[in-house]
C-alpha cells in the first residue's frame, strides 16, 4: 500500500529510493538483462551521474526510476511513497509534477511553437494560462530563448533545442529533473552549454540524476554512480570540489 511521508520526515527520507530493481527486455534475440539487481538512494539536492559503458543498462534504469518502464521486481519510493501501485496515468501525473525528464534527442512535439512546447505540461498539470505563460515566459529568459518563443522546433539548433526541453521539464518545479545523455547529440559547444545550465539548476537546489557515459560530464555532478552489466560497480561522492555543482572543469575543457 502507498505511504504518504510524514513532512517531518523529508529531510531524512531520500527523495528516490530503489531497491532490488530488476528488468529483463525480451527483444528478438537472446533476452538482455538491463539491470540486475539495483539499490539506488537519491537525497534532496543530490547531482548524481550514472556513467558506464553502452549497454550497461544504464538508460533502462532511468526509465525505470521515470516510470517509462515497470521493473520486473523491485520497488521505487518517490519521497517516501511507494510507487509500485501506481498505474500509467498516476506516472504520467508524476513526469509532469513531480518529475522532469530531458532525452538525448529532445523529443519536443514538432508542430508546435518552442512556447507552446514548454507552456503545455503546465496547462496539463492545472496551472493557469496566465501563470503557464509567466513560467514559460521565465524559463525561456533564463535559458537564453527568449526571441525564440514563437520559433518551431525544427528552425532551432540542437543546443537550443535541448535547453528548449530543459525548460520544459522544468516548468513545473519537479523535485527530480532526469537527463539522459542530454548532450548525446550535442557538439561540445551546445554540450557546455547544456552542462552549465545544469549545474546552475543544481546550484538552486534542484535534485538531477544524469546518465551519460562520458566521464568528463559525469564530473559535473558531486556524485558518480558506475554501472556495468546491469549492475552498480561503484557510487562515489566526488570529494574534494570546494563546493557543490563546480565540477565542471572536464565540461569547460571540451574543444570546439
Ligand atoms: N526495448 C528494448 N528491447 C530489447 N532490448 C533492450 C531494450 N532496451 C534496451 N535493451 C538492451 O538492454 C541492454 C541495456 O540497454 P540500455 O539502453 O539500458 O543501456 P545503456 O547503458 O543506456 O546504453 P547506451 O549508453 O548505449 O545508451 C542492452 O543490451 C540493450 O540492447
Amino acid at each position: 500500500m502507498s505511504r504518504t511521508a510524514d513532512p517531518d520526515d523529508a529531510p531524512r527520507i531520500p527523495l528516490l529510493r530503489a531497491e532490488g530493481l530488476v528488468k529483463t527486455h525480451y527483444g528478438e534475440g537472446a533476452p538482455a538483462h538491463a539491470v540486475r539487481g539495483v539499490d539506488l538512494s537519491v537525497r534532496h539536492g543530490e547531482f548524481v551521474a550514472v556513467t558506464g559503458p553502452s549497454g550497461a543498462g544504464k538508460s533502462t534504469l532511468l526509465h525505470l526510476l521515470g516510470g517509462l518502464q515497470r521493473p520486473d521486481s523491485g520497488s521505487i519510493r518517490l519521497d517516501g511513497e511507494c510507487t509500485d501501485s501506481y498505474s500509467e496515468a498516476r506516472w504520467a501525473t508524476e513526469r509532469r509534477r513531480r518529475i522532469g525528464i530531458v532525452f538525448q534527442f529532445f523529443n519536443l512535439v514538432s508542430n508546435l511553437t518552442v512556447a507552446d512546447n514548454v507552456e503545455l505540461p503546465a496547462l496539463l498539470a492545472g496551472t493557469g494560462t496566465r501563470q503557464a505563460r509567466a513560467e514559460r515566459e521565465k524559463l525561456l529568459a533564463e535559458l537564453g530563448l527568449e526571441g525564440k518563443a514563437r520559433s518551431m522546433p525544427g528552425e532551432l539548433s540542437g543546443g537550443e533545442q535541448q535547453r528548449v526541453a530543459l525548460a520544459r521539464a522544468l516548468v513545473n518545479h519537479p523535485r527530480l529533473l532526469l537527463a539522459d545523455e542530454p548532450a548525446g547529440s550535442l557538439d561540445s559547444k551546445g554540450t557546455r552549454e547544456v552542462m552549465r545550465l545544469l549545474s546552475r539548476f543544481h546550484q538552486r537546489g534542484q535534485t538531477i540524476l544524469l546518465v551519460t557515459h562520458d566521464a568528463r560530464l559525469a564530473s559535473a555532478a558531486d556524485r558518480v554512480v558506475s554501472f556495468f552489466d546491469g549492475r552498480i560497480a561503484d557510487d562515489a561522492e566526488l570529494g574534494g570540489a570546494p563546493a557543490r555543482g563546480t565540477g565542471l572543469s572536464g565540461v569547460l575543457e571540451l574543444k570546439d
